[in-house]
């Protein structure tokens, strides 16, 4: 079974793989984990060094990588924007699963893990991030074959209701 999570940053993807992955006792691959298992470098250590470009780049190679290899993937927040990476998964092997979060869980989720986890968080603030991420809403629904409603919920929850939604996207195939 071949599943790959979209969203914005902070919406659970790496969260809900985790707990998707245990569950199925399925492979899981991350995109952003790759780049340190790949380059040594954590994100914010990599954006750092290269810039946001150069990480571009390395993420589309990762993707092209993961999608190949199948299973469970969660991606960046930012993949789904880059035209070439909408499409390598739109024509890809797997259900794409959007999990949708309103502006507040991500605000509390972010706030959480701090400023330094994420650098365009570090970068734009709140009020940036929360205007990308209504620029970015639309793109992740057109790629979306499933949304879930994350908020106020479990990861163990939202595994459960992804499952029975794919179940039902399936069945009407
Ligand atoms: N359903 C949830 N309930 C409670 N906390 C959650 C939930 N999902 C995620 N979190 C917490 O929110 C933070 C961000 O989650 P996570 O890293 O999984 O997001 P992400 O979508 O992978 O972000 P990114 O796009 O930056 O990789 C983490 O601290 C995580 O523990
Ligand atoms: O939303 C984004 O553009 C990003 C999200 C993270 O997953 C990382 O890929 C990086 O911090 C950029
Ligand atoms: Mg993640």
């Amino acid at each position: 079974m071949n599943i790959t999570l979209i969203g914005f940053m902070g919406s659970g993807k790496t969260t809900v793989a985790n707990a998707l992955s245990q569950q199925l006792e399925i492979e899981q691959n991350d995109l952003d984990e790759m780049v340190l298992q790949r380059t040594g470098l954590t994100i914010p250590e990599y954006f750092e060094q290269y810039g946001e470009a150069k990480f571009r780049k390395l993420e589309m190679d990762n993707l092209q990588l993961a999608l190949a290899t199948g299973g469970i993937l969660s991606t960046g927040g930012g993949t789904p924007m880059q035209a070439n990476n909408f499409k390598l998964i739109q024509e890809a092997n797997t259900a794409t699963v959007f999990l949708n979060a309103q502006d507040n869980t991500i605000t509390h989720h972010l706030i959480h893990d701090g400023i330094e986890e994420r650098p365009l968080f570090k970068q734009l603030g709140i009020d940036g991030i929360i205007k990308l991420k209504h620029e970015r809403q639309l793109t992740y629904e057109q790629l979306a074959d499933v949304i879930i409603d994350v908020d106020h919920k479990s990861p163990e929850l939202i595994v459960n209701e992804l499952m029975e939604k794919l179940s039902e996207v399936n069945s009407n195939d």
